[in-house]
């Protein structure tokens, strides 16, 4: 099958796991007809970096894409759940969706989450791990050369080259020696290495946990990451064949064609999806 152009919203081959057939409706339309009609029951899942957030060289300087925040506002009441599902802390996500109410957030991969705008909840496993993580950071910040630039998420160390592509290599070899020898698990990302306790989340654990009681969901995203949170939409999608659950690719040249290739849908940056979702309002309403 051809790949979609740049600029439009296609359909690509479905992931198949197990070869089971995704029951994934053929075209946006579709899907968002088929939502329609379980749309109490269904979840709006996004992925933050990339997919509702442009890009940027400092990741401390990233906002939404401008009428994102206003195209989820209006979706909210529609759906049972939106919820942001991103390897940022809680605490970026809830700065940066501008006091969006009713918005469930997973941060750190699932390590933290707060619903509706609660008290943020840390998974008790991972929070042994904060003196290691931060002692890595300082390290990284003491060993890696200028250039690479060192994030320090009280759970996790996102390594970044962007603005030093020519350092990629070395970071990534400092940073899987690192994690070897501290017994941490590694993340690759778009010009990003992450290193994360050992503790058994990821967002495909998060998004299989929501779905297992939901009729449908969408899945948002732009990384590597993400593949994990489309194979959860599958598997629920194979065990029900009710359920409807469509994976959208947030296309960029770093990622190549492995996230677009898992998904039903691509679009071509945030500001697409944007439109794409403000377009989805009339088919829910
Ligand atoms: O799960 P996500 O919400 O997609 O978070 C993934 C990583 O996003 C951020 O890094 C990426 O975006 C930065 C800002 O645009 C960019 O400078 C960087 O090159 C990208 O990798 C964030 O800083 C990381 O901590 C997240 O792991």
């Amino acid at each position: 099958m051809s790949r979609p152009a740049r600029g439009t919203l296609s359909r690509v081959p479905p992931l198949n796991l197990g070869n089971q057939q995704p029951m994934t409706p053929l075209d946006a339309e579709h899907a968002w007809r088929a939502t329609a009609e379980r749309a109490a029951d269904t979840v709006l899942f996004f992925d933050f970096d990339g997919t509702l957030a442009p890009v940027d060289d400092d990741p401390t300087a990233v906002q939404p894409a401008p009428k994102v925040l206003a195209a989820l506002e209006s979706l909210a009441p529609l759906v049972r759940r939106i919820a942001i599902v991103s390897a940022r802390p809680v605490e970026f996500l809830r700065d940066h969706l501008g006091g969006l109410a009713g918005i469930d957030l997973y941060g750190l991969y699932g390590l933290e989450h707060s619903h509706s705008g609660g008290e943020t909840v840390t998974e008790p496993a991972a929070l042994p791990w904060v003196p290691t993580m931060s002692e890595l950071a300082e390290q990284a910040r003491a060993e890696l050369p200028p250039g690479a630039l060192v994030e320090f998420k009280r759970l996790s160390v996102a390594l970044h080259w962007r603005t030093a592509p020519q350092l990629g290599g070395l970071v990534q070899e400092w940073g899987r020696a690192r994690a070897e020898r501290l017994g941490l698990r590694c993340q690759a990302g778009r010009m990003v290495l992450e290193l994360k306790p050992p503790v058994d989340r990821d967002k495909g654990m998060v998004i299989g946990e929501i779905v297992r009681d939901a009729g449908g969901a969408w899945y948002f995203g732009d990384d590597v990451s993400d593949i994990k949170a489309f194979a959860a939409l599958r598997a629920r999608a194979a065990a029900d064949p009710h359920f409807v659950g469509v994976c959208v690719a947030v296309a960029n040249p770093e990622t190549g064609h492995e996230v677009a290739d898992a998904a039903d849908l691509t679009l071509d940056s945030p500001a697409a999806l944007a439109t794409f979702l403000t377009d989805a309002l009339p088919h829910l309403t």
